[in-house]
């Protein structure tokens, strides 16, 4: 799917929610347990009942290989169900050696008809590259993610040495900044804002503004709204761009919303909850 494609749909429908299938079989509801495969019964149930509320679905793979095979099955399923007019997601977080990440590429993008995957940029440039060697499909760099351990890495501060010359003096200053804006720097030279997205979590608001200087048109992926109680209208505020430039994802937020039989339209009453709210922001850009 090509960023046009992607912003006409967030527009058409006012809404960039992507809802997170973070299926975990032993909470289903206990009337899809008869079923052969129950979280594709519940997969199918949760995209038709808000397929016309969002423009992504997010499939956390862990859910599925924890399952062994018949979780890939389920995978399979649930990503072939989700219509054309959706951006599919692997949450993966793979990247490894060039060669090792061609085939995690072609994997989502060949075998299975994913439109992005996320990818962890530990291991640098060649582990990345094969991911974006793919015309109309994403590659979704870890930027600065939600949780408490991006302090251990990506919140680290680095101090750059910088030498300046001044009427003949040279002037030595010292410039700090996070490691994962490096990150940002870096990678974001390896492909362009057509292929490349950056995962941004909610809970991180404040560093929003400085990270629109640094990728002002990229789009990013931004979870930890709901569960994890990022603010959907900070990061709205602070990080929307012309084309939105903004997927938001909630999982549990969604497709928890009800462990009933229910559990469809409690789903899809959220949705819509987070749509309306979306669509007040996007009437400002
Ligand atoms: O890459 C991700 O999607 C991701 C990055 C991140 O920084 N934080 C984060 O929560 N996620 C994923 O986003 C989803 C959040 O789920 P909920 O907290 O239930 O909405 C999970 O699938 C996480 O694996």
């Amino acid at each position: 799917m090509t960023r046009k494609q992607l912003a006409h749909e967030i527009f058409s429908k006012q809404s960039y929610l992507c809802v997170g299938l973070d299926t975990d079989p032993s909470i289903l509801p206990a009337h899809l347990r008869s079923f052969e495969d129950p979280v594709f019964e519940f997969n199918k149930r949760i995209i038709d009942a808000t397929k016309d509320v969002c423009v992504a679905y997010k499939i956390n793979t862990a859910f599925y290989e924890a399952q062994g095979l018949k979780g890939w099955a389920s995978l399979e399923k649930t990503v072939d169900y989700i219509p054309s007019t959706h951006f599919k997601i692997a949450d993966a977080k793979r990247g490894d050696i060039g060669n090792t990440s061609s085939q995690y590429a072609k994997a989502f993008f060949e075998t299975l008809s994913f439109d992005a995957i996320t990818v962890a940029p530990y291991m640098g440039e060649d582990s990345v590259k094969p991911f974006l060697a793919y015309p109309d499909k994403w590659t979704i760099i870890l930027g600065l993610t939600s949780n408490h351990g991006s302090r251990d890495f990506e919140l680290q501060k680095l101090v750059k040495h910088k030498e300046t010359l001044d009427e003949g003096i040279h002037i030595t200053r010292d410039e700090t900044h996070y490691l994962y804006e490096t990150v940002l720097t870096t990678s974001s030279l390896w492909g362009t804002d057509q292929n490349t997205m950056y995962v941004i979590g909610a809970t991180q608001a404040e560093e929003f503004e400085s990270i629109r200087k640094i990728i002002p048109n990229h789009f990013l992926l931004v979870p930890g709204v709901g569960a994890q109680g990022g603010s959907l209208r900070e990061i709205s505020e602070k990080a929307m761009i012309a084309d939105c430039g903004l997927l938001v994802n909630a999982s549990r937020a969604i497709i928890y919303a009800s462990k009933g039989e229910d559990f469809a339209e409690a789903a899809r009453i959220v949705a819509q909850q987070y749509r309306e709210e979306m669509g007040v922001y996007l009437s400002n850009v």
